[in-house]
């Protein structure tokens, strides 16, 4: 029933999101990751195939209209202009009737076009945004302390808005530019082969150029990609470390790195434009030479009276038309570039899976509440492939009892918190919920019966009302101030502008840490939890912010199982149970009285601790 755990080796996938910053791919791996993108693009287009058959319909519409132009001056001069000489005006006027049919269901066509595909850009960028949203909450804890949130914001603004580039504009151009050639280049072979040879010669260095182009842009479009990112990861770190980096005068030195990656990125930049600098003017000689050459080689046979003049003009056209979308392509090609880039790296976090994985077939809570008995048998624990954690942990806390967690810092205190909570699941071993695998429980009744209140208390942008009944959704008012009240926030909330309406981001809506703290605990009453893991929650208060605290936290503890991870002595005091910490061991366990009365290290943390208050 257990599911297995990800071995170290099957969780690192290097096409995945780990080898995001990775600029230069293995043949084997870019493919990888070009299919990945490709399946990811499929799978988003899949939904919209009726409307880009519509699309696809209005563009060919479009195109057979601009090719229709040469073909019809051809005729109008070789046969129309000598017919109309010869007094026959028929010829003339349907050639520019069609001319003019063609010219403007082309444009017509050309617009519906524009439209349609805007409409089906527009739904797949919506979709892939609620994509990317949904996957960042779907995967694991594990995942987002490795990936920053920067990495995270990157990938929603920059790869998104560069995606949104091309398909708002670039991609349209991209289909019809590449349909214009085609058809060009058919009409002019159909119209006369030779002239025809003469194109498909010249696309040759056309081609070599496009290829040289693709192969430096993609690379140099991988490495703007990864540049930007880093500068966003950067600013958004120095943003959220805002007090760290001011109180450890850190300015300098953020604004030197910053400063660097800046000039990476725009060093980036320099080599994307250095490359179109060559590509667009190469094209560009390579287009006149073409039609130089048509001319040549047609204006002789014009003069051996093997070609029509109207042909020649017709030729002249294609050739010159048959340049311009290339060099289009050239212009989109960049949208495309970037764009490609950004969905190797939407697709790489899409693809990512969650190490905490829902379980099949849950087994149920026995009479659909959890009494709190939990249990750790044998527990190892690494963080990925890092060094062992807890070696080998067995712990049994009974339903009701309140346990501390003491130790030195990095002992593991907060790992078996995580592990307690499932936000990791264990290497080995196994945690266990009133006798049932947390990882057999469905997410729901885990996250019902274990509760976890971590030092820094989130408050969510909204109402205090809204901040405590996160607790329970659908809780009645006096049950919120009920928790309050039990927890001790309930006056405090009534001071404040608008009492529980009073919005926490607003003016004189700011709390004190104690204050978030105890709001927090309010959240946690009323999700009446049947275990609860406060970590560190006490940490960050003064003395007599925490001897509030301290109240409120006693009526919260009062009934359930509790593992409390704490510096401060005082909070351990109202422990049944205090267990001491090292290097992922259980090195003391008894009650507090116990454990100071001895020798052990407990009795010198306590001692220490007393000898400070004095
Ligand atoms: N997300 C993580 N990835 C990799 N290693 C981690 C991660 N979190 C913690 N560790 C490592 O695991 C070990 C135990 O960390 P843990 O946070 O459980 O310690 P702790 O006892 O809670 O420490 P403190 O009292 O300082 O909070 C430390 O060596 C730490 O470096």
């Amino acid at each position: 029933m257990t599911q297995p755990t990800a071995t170290p080796e099957a969780r690192r996938r290097p096409t995945d999101a780990a080898a995001d910053d990775v600029t230069s791919l293995g043949r084997a791996d870019s493919r990888a990751v070009r299919r990945r993108s490709l399946r990811l693009l499929g799978d988003l287009l899949r939904h919209h195939k009726p409307a880009l058959a519509w699309a696809a319909l209005l563009v060919v519409a479009s195109t057979l209209g601009q090719v229709a132009g040469p073909w019809l001056v051809a005729v109008a001069i070789d046969r129309a202009v000598p017919a109309f000489a010869d007094g026959s005006v028929t010829p003339l006027v349907l050639t520019g009737a069609g001319y003019l049919v063609a010219a403007v269901l082309g444009g017509v066509a050309a617009g519906a076009y524009v439209r349609a595909a805007a409409r089906i850009a527009q739904a797949v960028l919506l979709d892939l945004r609620r994509r990317v949203f949904r996957q960042t909450q779907r995967l694991s804890l594990e995942f987002h302390e490795s990936y920053t949130s920067g990495r995270i914001i990157s990938r929603q603004t920059s790869d998104l808005e560069a995606l949104r580039e091309l398909l708002d504009g670039g991609l349209t151009g991209v289909v019809s530019s590449l349909l214009l050639m085609v058809f060009t280049f058919v009409s002019l072979a159909l119209l006369d082969w030779r002239s025809g040879v003469v194109l498909a010669v010249a696309f040759v260095p056309a081609w070599l150029l496009t290829r040289w182009f693709q192969r430096m842009s993609q690379r140099y479009y991988r490495e703007q990609r990864t540049a930007s990112a880093r500068l966003i990861v950067k600013f958004v770190e120095t943003m959220t470390g805002m007090r760290a980096v001011q109180a450890f005068r850190r300015e300098p030195t953020t604004e030197a790195e910053y400063r660097a990656l800046g000039e990476d990125y725009r060093d980036a930049n320099l080599q994307i434009f250095g490359v179109n600098g060559r590509f667009q003017p190469g094209l560009i000689l390579i287009g006149n030479l073409t039609v130089v050459a048509a001319l040549g080689v047609g204006g002789w046979r014009v003069l051996e009276g093997t070609l029509a003049v109207g042909v020649l003009a017709a030729v002249l056209l294609y050739c010159k038309r048959f340049f311009q979308p290339v060099q289009q392509l050239g212009m989109f090609y960049n949208a495309f570039q970037s764009a490609t880039a950004a969905l190797e790296k939407v697709s790489g976090l899409l693809a990512e899976e969650p190490t905490v994985v829902e379980p099949t077939n849950p087994v149920p809570l026995p009479q659909g509440s959890a009494r709190g008995e939990l249990r750790l048998e044998h527990v190892v624990f690494r963080y990925g492939d890092g060094p062992v954690v807890l070696p080998g942990l067995d712990l049994t806390i009974p339903a009701g009892q309140t346990v501390a967690v003491v130790g030195t810092t990095g002992a593991g205190k907060s790992t078996v918190a995580k592990l307690v909570t499932r936000f990791y699941d264990a290497t080995e071993g196994a945690v266990r919920l009133d006798g049932i695998d947390v990882r057999d429980l469905a997410s729901a009744d885990l996250r019902r019966a274990v509760v976890m209140v971590t030092q820094e208390a989130y408050l969510f942008s909204g109402s205090v009302r809204e901040n405590i009944a996160l607790g329970r959704p659908g809780a009645t008012q006096d049950e919120i101030e009920a928790a309050a009240r039990a927890v001790g926030a309930h006056e405090f909330v009534l001071d404040m502008p608008d009492g529980y309406d009073t919005d926490v981001n607003k003016r004189g809506g700011r709390v004190s840490a104690g204050q978030r703290q105890l709001l927090s605990f309010a959240r946690a009453f009323l999700a009446d939890p049947a275990v609860l893991v406060l970590d560190e929650a006490t940490s960050s208060l003064d003395m007599p912010g925490e001897r509030l605290v301290q109240r409120g936290l006693q009526t919260l503890l009062a009934d359930r199982t509790a593992i409390i991870i704490a510096h401060r002595l005082s909070t351990v005091a109202i422990a049944d149970r205090v267990l001491v910490m090292e290097h992922g061991r259980v090195v003391e366990d008894g009650a507090p009285a116990d454990l100071i009365a001895g020798d052990g290290r407990y009795a010198q943390l306590h001692a220490a601790w007393q000898d400070s208050l004095v």
